[in-house]
């Protein structure tokens, strides 16, 4: 066993999201073609006394630092504890669309599963830390669907690049639920083999967000994003992630993503703004030992 490791967050981004029915509980029913951003959170661990956290990184701020924290949540299933001294370096703005707490949760899961050599919590453990958690923690691309504890492998993505773009307007996912209208749409169709970028894009530009526009509503300046990333060149589809208010815009080429974040960012200084390739298969990349 290590003494120390990291952990990498990355960005949890629904290419689709299409709202099927609600449990009598409240939770919706959705299915969704989940992927990973290469840009995200990085949590380190070492062996301690005693388990604390420590938030660092660009995006710390307005970040929980007590128990309210989702790794602290995390760190909490793990009975004997792991005693932990955690470091979490914030890149990805929260309340975000984009399972920033989530991802880090699945990050110090990992991480303490390394550290402490114990098994990983069951995944009804999981869902209490949230819906978005075991898609995080499983780190591939995926098909969710029930409340998200439903996971199904997709056939291997082309390569895709992302532009994700946050205006820096919260827009808090319960609210977003409660404002849909319409709670029992056209189930998502099963998820094909594209032959390239192209057939990926035209599959996904025929598909939704259902929570788009309940959080257009709540969240107009959303309108001006998805505008703004629809005219970049090479922009093949421009949607809202999860329940926002990121946006992101899908291309086939990463100079044309490179190109089009430089753009947006000069365009908009006020608005977060980052290009990532969609991850492969690779949840290897997400947790190495240090010492
Ligand atoms: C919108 C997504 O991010 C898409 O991946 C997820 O469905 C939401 O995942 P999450 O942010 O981890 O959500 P949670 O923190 O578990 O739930 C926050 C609130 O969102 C609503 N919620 C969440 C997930 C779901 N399938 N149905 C819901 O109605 C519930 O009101 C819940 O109290
Ligand atoms: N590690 C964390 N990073 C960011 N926010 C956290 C963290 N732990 C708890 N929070 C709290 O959780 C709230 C939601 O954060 P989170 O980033 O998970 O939302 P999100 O990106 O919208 O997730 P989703 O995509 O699942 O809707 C934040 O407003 C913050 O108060």
């Amino acid at each position: 066993m290590s003494k120390t490791a990291e952990a990498f967050a990355p960005a949890k981004v629904n290419l689709t999201l299409h709202v099927t029915g609600q449990r009598a509980d409240g939770y919706h029913l959705l299915e969704s073609l989940v992927v990973f951003a290469g840009v995200g959170d990085r949590l380190r661990g070492q062996l301690a006394p005693e388990t604390r956290l420590t938030v660092t990184g660009p995006r710390a701020a307005g970040v929980p630092t007590g128990d309210s924290n989702l790794v602290l949540k995390a760190a909490r299933l793990f009975r004997p504890e792991v005693p932990v001294a955690l470091t979490l370096e914030k890149h990805l703005p929260a309340a975000a669309g984009i399972g920033g707490g989530s991802s880090d949760a699945a990050a110090c899961l990992r991480l303490l599963a390394q550290l402490g050599g114990r098994a990983l919590p069951p995944q009804a453990a999981l869902l209490t830390l949230g819906a978005d958690v075991p898609v995080c923690l499983a780190g591939d691309p995926l098909r969710m669907a029930g409340i998200g504890e439903d996971l199904s492998p997709v056939p291997e993505l082309p390569p895709l690049w992302l532009v994700l773009v946050n205006p820096g307007v919260d827009v808090p996912t319960p609210a977003v639920f409660r404002a849909l209208t319409n709670k029992t749409n056209p189930p998502m169709p099963d998820v094909p083999a594209f032959a390239d970028a192209g057939a990926a894009l035209a599959w996904l530009a025929v598909q939704r967000n259902d929570l788009e526009a309940p959080a257009r509503a709540q969240a107009p300046v959303i309108d001006t994003v998805l505008a703004a990333l629809a005219v970049q060149p090479g922009c093949g589809l421009a949607r809202m992630s999860g329940s926002g208010a990121t946006c992101f815009g899908l291309f086939a080429e990463a100079a044309a993503a490179a190109a089009a974040a430089g753009a947006l960012a000069r365009a908009q200084p006020g608005w977060w703004v980052t290009a990532a390739p969609v991850l492969g298969r690779a949840p290897d990349q997400l947790i190495r030992a240090t010492t």
